[in-house]
Parts: structure tokens; C-alpha cells; sequence
């Protein structure tokens, strides 16, 4: 098994998956390019990378929810069937969000209707997406679904301005479980949240995934990917970097990308140590690696060369010749 495969039936499957923003002028973005990883059942993937380097358009490309401007290429199956990159909106729209894919929104309180109580919502969700009938058994299934999301039965006649950013979330995730779909996918969830609540928050998603649901976490919050993920996918300027197994990421050995490296040394916890310089714009990326202006190791042949994604690294100095072919031969055994 290598990092960027899953071992058994993946419940996502992405293959070489780009996305291009094709802008006035000719110009095009490259805000997602080969992105390549799968999450199996009951595993969490978390996707980290700083502001701006394509997680969320990444997302949108797998619910179909990109702007007209977009083109995408490559595949990303869901279920081992369903092509999210060429179903269409309509097969989208009416088997797949809500009901194969549970999206715990990055803004709780944008994501639910402001008029309406969560109550309202979770019963109007369920009779949406599941086959509960009538009144009294609406009801019932409406505060079980609640209680799943550790959402208080008390609050469920508040409007979400009535609600803590905490509790907003939860609500959103009660909506998200309720197709009970094989695969959650939380774009920053805990966005705004204070460390208490993130630290519930994921501990609550992760508490979903263990009942055997995927999930794909997107968050730059690393202390909140090291709580809940298995496994750890960055991304740099729209291309996936490194993939690896999240305890010899966050521990020892650490991180093979010297960005992934230069990501967790600059947590405050770790040496609070920043990545100097900045990334580049999507829409003008270099010939080479991407990284190499900011990166203390690149030579000649970083600024010219693309280096390829191998047993989840695509650096020229992650790893020696040797030691490559001992971690193949031992991945491939
Ligand atoms: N509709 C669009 N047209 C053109 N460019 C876009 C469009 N939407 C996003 N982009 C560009 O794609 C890039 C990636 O954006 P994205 O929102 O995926 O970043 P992100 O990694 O999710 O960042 P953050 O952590 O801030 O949420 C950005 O440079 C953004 O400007
Ligand atoms: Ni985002």
C-alpha cells in the first residue's frame, strides 16, 4: 500500500482531478491540478494547506458546485460508480448531495435558514432525503437526529441567530448525518470556533467516521487535523504535496515535503518559525516546483524541473534513491 491509496473499495476515489478557472483575457487559473487520493471507509483524510492554495475549489469539483468559468479534467468516483467530475447536476442534486455526500458547511450560521428553527429544518431535511412519515415519526426522527450531533433537544426551537457558534455547528452537522451518507466532507468546520469547541467539534466528526463513514476534513488547522485524521494530504499552490499516515507526519518521523516541514515548524506549539516569502498566484506558477522559491533546499533543477507525485511526495529531495526503493519494496510487498 502506498500513502495515496486506501487499501479495500474506496469511497472516493479521485484520479488526476484539475480544475481551471478560464478567465478574461485568456487567462487561465490553475487553482487545482492532479490531485490524486482516495478515502476508505470509516477513515478520515484531512486536506490542510494555507489560504488560497485550492482545498475549497477542490471540494466544490467533487459536489459540483463550481462557477461556469470552471473547467475540470481527470475523475473522482464515488462509491466505485458514480463520476462526480461527469454525473451532472441533476444526478448531483438529486442522489448525491445530501444523500451520499453529507457536507458539514464551513459557515454554520450562513448554511441554515436564518427564518426557520433547527427543529423546522431537521424535520424538512429528513423528509427530504430519508422515507420517515407522518407527523408524530418526523418528530421523533428529528430529535434522534439532533441528539446524534450532540445538539441539545432543548434548543431545538431556536432560530440560529439564537444559537453559539458551537451549537450552529452541530446543528449543521445533525443536517449533514441525516441522509446518513457513506461520506462527510467538512470544509474548515472549525472555522471561528475557539480551541474548546474545536477540539469537541472534530472529536464529534471523528466519532462519525468511527461508525464507518469516510470523511474528508479541509482545515489549515493542523492541531485540529493531527486530532482527527488517519491520514494527511497537503497542498501547495492547487498540487497535493505529500500524503502520508498522520502519526509519523505529526510525530516522528515528521513530514517528507520541506512545506509540509515548514508548515508544522511554524505552529506557535512547535518553532513558531514561518515559511518566508510567499506563494505564488495560481494563475502564473512556475516552471518547476511551485515551492522553490521558499524553500531552503531547492537547487537548480527545482526551478526547472516539475517534480513527479511518487509514493506520496513530490519533492526532489524528499527522499534518496536508496530509500525510496526500500520504502516501494516494502510498500509493494
Ligand atoms: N470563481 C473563481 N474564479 C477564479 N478564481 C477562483 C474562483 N474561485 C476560487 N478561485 C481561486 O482559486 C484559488 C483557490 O481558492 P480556494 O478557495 O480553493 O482556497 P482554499 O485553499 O480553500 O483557501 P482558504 O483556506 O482561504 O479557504 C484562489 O486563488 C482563488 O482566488
Ligand atoms: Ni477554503
Amino acid at each position: 500500500m502506498t500513502a495515496d491509496h486506501t487499501p479495500g473499495p474506496a469511497v472516493l476515489d479521485v484520479r488526476d482531478l484539475s480544475v481551471r478557472f478560464r478567465m478574461r483575457g485568456g487567462r487561465d487559473i490553475a487553482a487545482v491540478t492532479d490531485a490524486r487520493f482516495s478515502v476508505a471507509p470509516g477513515e478520515c483524510l484531512a486536506l490542510v494547506g494555507e489560504s488560497g492554495c485550492g482545498k475549497s475549489v477542490l471540494a466544490s469539483a467533487l459536489l459540483g458546485l463550481l462557477p461556469a468559468n470552471a473547467q475540470t479534467t481527470g475523475s473522482a468516483v464515488l462509491g466505485g460508480e458514480t463520476d462526480l467530475l461527469t454525473a451532472g447536476e441533476r444526478t448531483l442534486a438529486r442522489t448525491v448531495r445530501g444523500r451520499r455526500i453529507g457536507l458539514v458547511p464551513q459557515s454554520p450560521a450562513a448554511h441554515l435558514t436564518p427564518v426557520r428553527t433547527v427543529r423546522a429544518q431537521l424535520e424538512e431535511t429528513l423528509r427530504e432525503l430519508t422515507g420517515v412519515r407522518g407527523a408524530a415519526a418526523v418528530r421523533e426522527a428529528a430529535e434522534k437526529a439532533a441528539a446524534r450531533a450532540s445538539f441539545p433537544a432543548d434548543h431545538l426551537d431556536r432560530y440560529p441567530h439564537e444559537l453559539s457558534g458551537g451549537l450552529a455547528q452541530r446543528a449543521a452537522t445533525a443536517l449533514a448525518l441525516i441522509g446518513d451518507a457513506p461520506l462527510l466532507l467538512a470544509d474548515e468546520p472549525t472555522t471561528g470556533l475557539d480551541r474548546d469547541l474545536v477540539e469537541r467539534t472534530v472529536d464529534e466528526l471523528r466519532r462519525h467516521t468511527d461508525e464507518g463513514r469516510a470523511l474528508l476534513i479541509i482545515t489549515h488547522d493542523l492541531a485540529a487535523a493531527e486530532r482527527i485524521a488517519d491520514r494527511v494530504a497537503v497542498m501547495y499552490a492547487g498540487r497535493i504535496v505529500e500524503i502520508a499516515d498522520a502519526g509519523p507526519f505529526f510525530g516522528a518521523p515528521g513530514p517528507r515535503h520541506p512545506y509540509a516541514k515548514g508548515l508544522l515548524d511554524a505552529l506557535p506549539e512547535r518553532d513558531f518559525a514561518p515559511i518566508p516569502g510567499m506563494p505564488p498566484e495560481l494563475g502564473a506558477l512556475p516552471d518547476g516546483c511551485a515551492f522553490a522559491a521558499r524553500c531552503a533546499r531547492a537547487d537548480a533543477r527545482c526551478t526547472t524541473e516539475r517534480p513527479a507525485f511518487t509514493g506520496g511526495l513530490a519533492c526532489h529531495h524528499g527522499l534518496t534513491g536508496r530509500t525510496h526503493f526500500l520504502l516501494k519494496e516494502a510498500a509493494d510487498a
